[in-house]
């Protein structure tokens, strides 16, 4: 039920100009603060036992008005909640390492009160916090100030005030204070519950999260998508130019004959495959090995049960060698050996925090060695975009930028760029992948067009086998077999066989923390 509002005027006896107002917003039922007319949420408290947090709504809707509410009806704003709380932990954080509280513990009890669902409820707190929320209630004036909030269906939605302007800057110090100390433990559980039913959502195998080492949760403005999406500036091959295998290969050609025994056109610039070169063949590619057109080429997948089915072959976890799978124009059908990564991602994944890198990604099963994992996904933006946009974010932030520069010598000649994606605010759950200098994890170009050179999937593949939760990582910096610099520091020494680098004239130390024993200890400069 939708409650009225009411307004009480404590003394409307009193002349305009000292009018005290006191807007009491009541619960609203099933009515919703709408995000998009909110600014950010900028205090908490509890009141009657309640977790309740003060918004701030945008200027356009109702300048300088903020009004408090009560978890149920800000469900929509769980993003902004979310980027409360976030910002609350630092500046509690903050504080107490700046004081040198007596009690190092104290900032882990208050995460472990957040955190336990079985922790005492808001409403039976101890006597300090029953009196801190007293006085959060003789702290303000009103429930709502410099505005007035009501019901609209269902949204609860505010008007300014005709009433003189609120004296003092919303949040007070006096609410700041009261905030650090008032539980947010059912907002971190509404937002947990949020982001596992997302997760639950999503296709395929199961996505799950942990986080033992703190109060964060895996980002809501993070969106998971299935594909990535194109943003604007792009051009695109025209996709008349997509070709399919068509002469020899078609469906169902024989027992355990598919793809990888003929001569599959979807292959026709992957590496030839010289065991299954005739004598003429042999004359021909050794006179003109630039020249391979109709030669027999190496396939990407072992196609028997016995040999790893489904998993990458040796000559390709060797090497860096684009895959060329087959696509929706080839004459083999759906069940190629030859289609892998376009089936998408068949194994469960998680999405942890590590002690000391952010969120890492791992498997809760075994994975095989050649094992295709999952794709990187994101944003398609144009190189100038990214540019932009690493500026926008500044030095020493994490980066989700990756380049699609396998075909970088080809698109040069073109006097093209290659595109990049970007997985910071859209992408699937390898975005959440860490860097390892010692990798059991690879990346690869895999195009379903051969003759498109800047958009293709980045897909992950097992380096070796990997026992079941070891945490997932690849080598950032690992473009290619031949290509494989750590990045634009300067290598000082080279003490017992590991790389020591220092950053550059302009450049900002990222350090590596991925504990291997060769480690060359910088992210990236
Ligand atoms: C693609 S993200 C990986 C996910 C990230 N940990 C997170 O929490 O979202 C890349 C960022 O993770 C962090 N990172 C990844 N590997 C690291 C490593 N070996 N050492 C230190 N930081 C690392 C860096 O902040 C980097 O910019």
């Amino acid at each position: 039920m939708i409650d009225s509002l009411r307004t009480i005027c404590r003394s409307s006896a009193k002349p305009r100009a000292m009018k005290e107002v006191m807007v009491v917003v009541p619960r609203f039922g099933s009515a919703k603060v709408a995000q998009r007319e909110v600014d950010s949420l900028v205090c908490n408290r509890i009141l009657d036992g309640e977790e309740q947090y003060l918004v701030k709504w945008k200027r356009i809707v109702a300048p300088n008005a903020y009004s408090w509410h009560y978890l149920p009806e800000l469900t929509l704003c769980l993003a902004l909640l979310q980027d409360y709380l976030k910002a609350r932990r630092e500046r509690i954080h903050s504080k107490t390492s700046n004081l040198k509280r007596k009690s190092p513990h104290a900032e882990q009890r208050a995460h472990l009160y957040e955190h336990d669902p079985q922790s005492r409820s808001p409403s039976v707190q101890s006597s300090s916090s029953e009196s801190i929320s007293a006085k959060a209630q003789a702290l303000s004036l009103g429930e709502s100030y410099n505005c007035t909030v009501y019901p609209d269906g269902d949204h609860i939605r505010v008007r300014s005030s005709l009433r003189l302007p609120c004296a003092e800057r919303i949040p007070t110090a006096e609410m700041m204070a009261v905030a650090a100390t008032s539980s947010t433990r059912h907002a971190s559980h509404k937002i947990r519950t949020h982001i596992l039913k997302r997760l639950k959502a999503l296709p395929g195998p199961e996505i799950t999260y942990q986080n033992i080492h703190d109060a964060s949760d895996i980002p809501l403005r993070f969106e998971f998508i299935e594909a990535c999406v194109l943003r604007e500036g792009l051009t695109r091959v025209d996709p008349e130019t997509i070709v399919g295998c068509q002469k020899e290969c078609r469906p169902n050609m024989g027992k355990n004959i598919g793809c990888q025994l003929s001569i599959c056109e979807c292959l026709e610039f992957a590496a030839v495959q010289e065991g299954r070169l005739n004598e003429e063949q042999w004359v021909r590619y050794r006179s003109n090995p630039g020249d391979t057109a109709g030669l027999p080429k190496r396939f990407p997948y072992h196609t028997s049960v016995a040999q790893r089915d489904g998993c990458l072959v040796e000559f390709y976890l060797r090497g860096r060698h684009p895959i060329y799978e087959c696509n929706h124009r080839c004459n083999c059908g759906p069940g190629c050996n030859n289609r892998m990564v376009q089936h998408g991602r068949q194994l469960p994944l998680e999405i942890f925090k590590t002690k000391d890198r952010g969120w890492g990604l791992r498997c809760p099963l075994a994975i095989r060695k050649g094992q295709f994992i999952d794709t990187y996904r994101g944003e398609i933006i144009t190189d100038e975009e990214a540019d932009r946009r690493e500026a926008r974010s500044g030095k020493g932030k994490e980066s989700y930028l990756y380049a699609l520069d396998k075909f970088e010598d080809e698109l040069r000649e073109r006097e093209e760029a290659p595109y990049v994606v970007d997985g910071e605010h859209k992408g699937g759950p390898t975005r959440f992948m860490n860097h390892s200098c010692d990798p059991n994890v690879l990346q690869y170009t895999v195009s379903y067009n051969k003759y498109d050179q800047k958009v293709y999937d980045l897909a992950f593949f097992a380096r070796r086998d990997i026992p079941a939760n070891e945490e997932l990582s690849f080598d950032y910096l690992d473009k290619d077999e031949e290509d494989n610099e750590a990045g634009t520091g300067v290598l000082t020494s080279q003490v017992d066989d590991v790389e020591v680098w220092t950053p550059d004239d302009n450049g900002t130390v990222v350090p590596c923390r991925c504990g291997a024993e060769k480690c060359r200890k910088v992210l990236w400069t």
